[in-house]
């Protein structure tokens, strides 16, 4: 089979894009192929791939498909790719438009230059999951219903604390003072398949800087280390108003590996999330 594709990245972390407007993949390849396309050595090399399809609910859906082949429920760094993608490629009108993520519906805005390239996009979150069951983590330490903040939280024998957040899938959030001593390698493989957490957890480590500046690493579920995560980040930011460290309302600047994002948790409930996206290739895959 020969794929036409495009990759994109946000901050570095890197999917390739297939046009599900004009090329289908059957169901039951595309885990198949997103393992396939993102090997580095006998692919093209990514974290995954995303689908850009039409949507009957919205002006145009995203699939997201990790390394490992499963699907997520939301992408963070692909909204923002698929909202330019569906832009440039004339599959929306306006520069304010609907995404369909198999989490839900979200509003993606297009910032232009003067030139009418796109330099920005921002895209309303929603609001985030609280609520320990729906993130969805194990209740054995607690109410169901409670919030999941700075709780103990036992790797291996060593105790961290542990704020849980979802913005569509699942994050775990653990602080450092240090972010360049952040244990990722030690722990992030244990805690995304950790069972305490049933469908897995991107797991995030965040050192605070101050009350409008954070830094972040991440372990993805399904992919490993990556550049950067858009619903990690505003897990992370998210995280950070529950803990105190940052002011609800106020745009946070999150230093990713790859970049920055900007994120505010807005009073009235839901995330924003400002940041690029850049296209770096086209070309056609031979599956
Ligand atoms: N990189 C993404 C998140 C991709 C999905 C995640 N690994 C999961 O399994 O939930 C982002 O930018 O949000």
């Amino acid at each position: 089979m020969k794929i036409p594709f495009t990759k994109m990245h946000g901050l570095g972390n890197n999917y390739i894009y297939i046009d599900g407007f004009q090329f289908e993949i059957k169901e039951d390849k595309i885990p198949e192929v997103s393992k396939e396309i993102s090997n580095v050595n006998t692919g093209i090399g990514s974290d995954g791939l995303i689908m850009v399809l039409p949507s009957k609910i919205a002006d145009v859906r995203m699939r997201i498909f990790n390394k490992d082949g499963s699907e997520a429920m939301n992408c963070g760094n692909g909204l923002r790719s698929v909202a330019k993608f569906a832009f440039e490629h004339g599959y929306v009108q306006s520069t304010e438009f609907q995404i369909e993520a198999k989490s839900g519906v979200v509003n993606a805005t297009v910032q232009l230059n003067n030139d009418e390239t796109v330099d920005s996009i921002t895209i309303d979150m929603g609001p985030p999951i609280l609520e320990r069951e729906k993130i969805p983590m194990k209740t054995e330490q607690g109410n169901p219903h409670e919030r999941v903040i700075a709780e103990s939280f036992e790797v291996e024998g060593e105790e961290y604390s542990a704020t849980a957040v979802s913005m569509g899938n699942p994050h775990i959030i653990f602080y450092v003072e240090d972010i360049e001593k952040a244990p990722i390698h030690a722990i992030g493989p244990l805690v995304t398949d950790d069972s305490r957490f049933p469908e897995g957890v991107n797991v995030e480590f965040v050192q605070v800087i101050n009350e409008r500046e954070i830094i972040f690493r991440v372990w993805e579920r399904g992919s490993g280390i990556t550049q950067a995560c858009g619903t990690g980040a505003c897990a992370a930011v998210v995280s950070s108003v529950l803990n105190g460290y940052v002011n609800k309302g106020q745009e946070v600047t999150v230093h990713l590996d790859g970049g920055d994002l900007w994120i505010s948790w807005l009073d009235n409930g839901h995330v924003l999330m400002r940041g690029p996206a850049v296209t770096v290739a086209e070309g056609v895959f031979w599956s």
